[in-house]
């Protein structure tokens, strides 16, 4: 999941592709922690300076350190031409909204370089818990299956189907990035989702799923493509390699 970097010295910025994804992930997270600082602020209020604070600050530094790649985030018009840029980052600021806005800890901020429709490198904080993933330094997700399988709240029949097929116990988690890295640390064994999403939801988590070697696809069992040119990327499965095969089998009954 490496690539280097040879934009021409641009800005002079010394970090690699990798380090800087990073340290956006993990800057942003904190901007957001501060945001919920002392309740001065509550509900869809906060959520809304939430967004639009790591969103600000985010772009202001891509376009320092990287000004020749474009960028797609949830939160701005896209940045430069996606359609012939090669390196694409994919942001979501805040990855559940909702949850950040009510206190709870399962939120996160996504940020993900992808070139060729390819993710290179990714990275998924989740502040509130203190943790960072990377796709350059996450550990292969090894031990024993969990027999969880991490959902929205509002489970779509997709997710019972394969529940109830693969008997694993659903267990409600806000915020894909949360969800994606419950299947990473080996909380749960699997995240299907079905009914919708756009390409920063779910981008940086697939990237370091994949980095942890996790099985990650399209319900249908084809490769995720990403930079499309209406970014809607509506159902995957992030799932144990050992369970891939049973998990598809039992979407190809439904799918
Ligand atoms: N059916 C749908 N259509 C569009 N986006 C969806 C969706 N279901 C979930 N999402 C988005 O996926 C993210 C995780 O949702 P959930 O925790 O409910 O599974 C949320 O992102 P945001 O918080 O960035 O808006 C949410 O908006
Ligand atoms: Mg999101």
């Amino acid at each position: 999941m490496r690539s280097d970097y040879s934009g021409s010295g641009l800005h002079g910025s010394g970090f690699s592709d990798a380090e800087l994804a990073a340290r956006i992930a993990e800057g942003a997270g904190e901007i957001l922690l501060g945001v919920r600082h002392g309740d001065l602020l509550s509900g869809r209020h906060l959520g809304d300076v939430g967004d639009t604070m790591a969103q600000a600050w985010i772009a202001s530094v891509l376009a320092r350190h990287r000004p020749a790649d474009a960028v797609l985030s949830e939160e701005a018009a896209d940045v430069g031409d996606r359609a012939t840029a090669e390196r694409v980052w994919i942001i979501d600021p805040l990855d559940g909204t909702r949850q950040f806005a009510s206190g709870s800890d399962e939120w996160a901020v996504h940020v993900a370089l992808t070139e060729g429709g390819k993710i290179t490198h990714a990275a998924v904080s989740l502040p509130a818990k203190g943790r960072v993933f990377r796709s350059d330094t996450v550990e292969t997700t090894t031990g024993p299956l969990s027999g969880r399988l991490a959902t929205s709240r509002y489970a779509s029949y997709e997710v019972s189907w394969v529940s109830r097929e693969l008997k694993l116990n659903p267990i409600p988690i806000g915020s894909a990035g949360a969800k994606a890295m419950a299947v990473v640390t080996g909380e749960a064994d699997a995240y299907v989702h079905a009914g919708g999403q756009y390409e920063w939801d779910n981008c940086a988590p697939v990237g370091v799923a994949l980095a942890a070697g996790l099985h990650c696809s399209r319900l249908d069992g084809t490769p995720i493509v990403y930079n499309q040119p209406y970014p809607y990327m509506p159902d995957f499965v992030i799932c144990r390699s050992e369970l891939r095969e049973d998990m598809l089998a039992s979407l190809a009954e439904i799918w």
